[in-house]
């Protein structure tokens, strides 16, 4: 019997199975942000034993409020920045250096297919990405993460997504997630891996596989994986070129790292995406999802482009592509938080800061932002914001307000009308 990605990364890391089903694993990538982080680290400190099992393997980043904006969030950001200090972490972002830590540690170069990565955040599944099991975890297991180097799983199944047919101009990544989750429930891929097959995902960037890696936690997912290919050598190549003589010898090494064709599965799905329109959730629960074409005209306060799902190069690019030339409606305001500084950068350098700028966007620095309520950009009651985010949990973007998730080329069409827009139409 063959195995699946995860089953192979489960065995390649394998350190004890104290009881049946639950297996240690060891750790190639420890994350940290301000604020989880700061917990474990008290409590180790507590407990006599501030150590790190690896500097160089934990890597650190304030973003989800930052520069901070009161004494709390200060004192986190120094909690974290101290710590970081103190063992010598050479990895660890700062305000001025650093983006949403879903998006900058992958533009470092730091995941590799094969990993183990956990982090004490929900949305680590993102790393999946570059066919790595990569999972968000709590403050124990992140604890003993950081001491020791490895963390104990339930071994999930792996439960597989086909995406099949041809992807119709005008839809993306985002809106093919928003319908998988729509499909499968947020409990569908409760202990399970997703994996992303398919002649789609064979096609997308690593930027769009992130996209739909990110949100396999709003299914239930512990993970979410893409098989490597060439499109995760020449992304990761400015970083491996020192390992290997060439890319075909990357993409060789790398595909030890792909499922068997005989692997077993607990569920398959197969969706074609050929007739698919772009999505956007309704309520609060990221299942809820329509198609845009039957939510036009919902009127919205703010739209939010960023985060950790939809705040890279790709997703601003396919904004300003709608943007340009255009304005935002009187009625709304737009907010964009490109991800990293290197995602800023370019978005400067590509005339994509102007365009947001000249539509009457505000851009922010690189951070979480609006995306959880806890910095800027946080909705008064009863106010609405069609966002890019991954959670429209109610209130999450403050309380009693409400948002719509979708992409980031439906978000710029509603900033112009000031009503949930078909990008398409316009
Ligand atoms: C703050 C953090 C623990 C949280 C998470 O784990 O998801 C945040 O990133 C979010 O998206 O709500
Ligand atoms: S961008 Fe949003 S979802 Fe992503 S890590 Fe930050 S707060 Fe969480």
């Amino acid at each position: 019997m063959g195995k699946t990605l995860a089953e192979k990364i489960f065995d390649a890391h394998l350190k004890d199975e104290p009881f049946e089903g639950t297996k240690v694993l060891s750790l190639d990538r420890v994350l940290c942000h301000e604020i989880t982080t700061p917990v474990a680290i008290a409590d180790l400190e507590w407990r006599g034993k501030d150590r790190v099992f690896d500097k160089d393997k934990i890597k650190v980043v304030i973003d989800h409020v930052t520069p901070a904006k009161d004494s709390k969030t200060a004192t986190q950001a120094l909690i974290l920045r101290e710590w970081a200090r103190r063992h010598d972490i050479p990895d660890f972002f700062d305000v001025g250096r650093n983006g949403v830590c879903h998006a900058i540690f992958p533009e470092k170069g730091y995941i590799r297919p094969g990993f183990t990565v956990i982090m004490g955040d929900s949305h680590t599944c993102t790393h999946g990405a570059f066919g790595a099991f990569a999972a968000g975890v709590g403050t124990t297991d992140l604890e003993v993460g950081i001491l020791k180097g490895v963390c104990s799983f339930r071994e999930p199944k792996s439960l597989r997504v086909n995406l099949n047919g041809s992807l119709p101009q005008g839809v993306f990544a985002k809106d093919v997630i928003l319908y998988v989750i729509g499909q499968l429930g947020v409990n569908g891929a409760t202990d399970r891996v997703i994996e992303f097959r398919g002649p789609i995902v064979d096609q997308m960037s690593m930027e769009a596989r992130m996209t739909l890696c990110n949100m396999a936690i709003e299914a239930g997912g512990t993970s979410g994986v893409c098989m490597p290919d060439m499109t995760t050598v020449e992304y990761l190549w400015p970083f491996i070129q020192d390992e290997f003589a060439s890319k075909e010898a990357a993409l060789e090494e790398y595909s030890k790292w792909i499922s068997d064709d005989d692997a077993s599965y607990d569920k398959v799905v197969d969706i074609d995406v050929s007739s698919m329109e772009p999505m956007v959730t309704f309520d609060y629960k990221p299942d809820c999802v329509k198609t845009v074409p039957e939510m036009a005209g919902t009127k919205v306060d703010q739209i939010y482009i960023g985060s950790c799902t939809n705040g890279r190069i790709e997703d601003l690019r396919e904004a300003a592509a709608v943007l340009k030339g255009k304005t935002v409606a009187d009625s709304v305001r737009g907010i964009v938080s490109p991800a990293t500084p290197k995602i800023f950068q370019e978005a400067l350098a590509e005339g994509i800061i102007q365009v947001f700028m000249d539509a009457g966007f505000c851009v922010t620095n690189p951070t979480c932002g609006a995306c959880l309520g806890m910095s800027n950009g946080v909705l008064a009651e009863g106010e609405v914001c069609a966002s890019t985010t991954n959670r429209n949990f109610s209130g999450r973007m403050g309380k009693g307000g409400m948002v719509h998730l979708m992409s980031p080329a439906t978000a710029a069409a509603t900033a112009i009308t000031g009503v949930i827009t078909d990008a398409r139409t316009l």
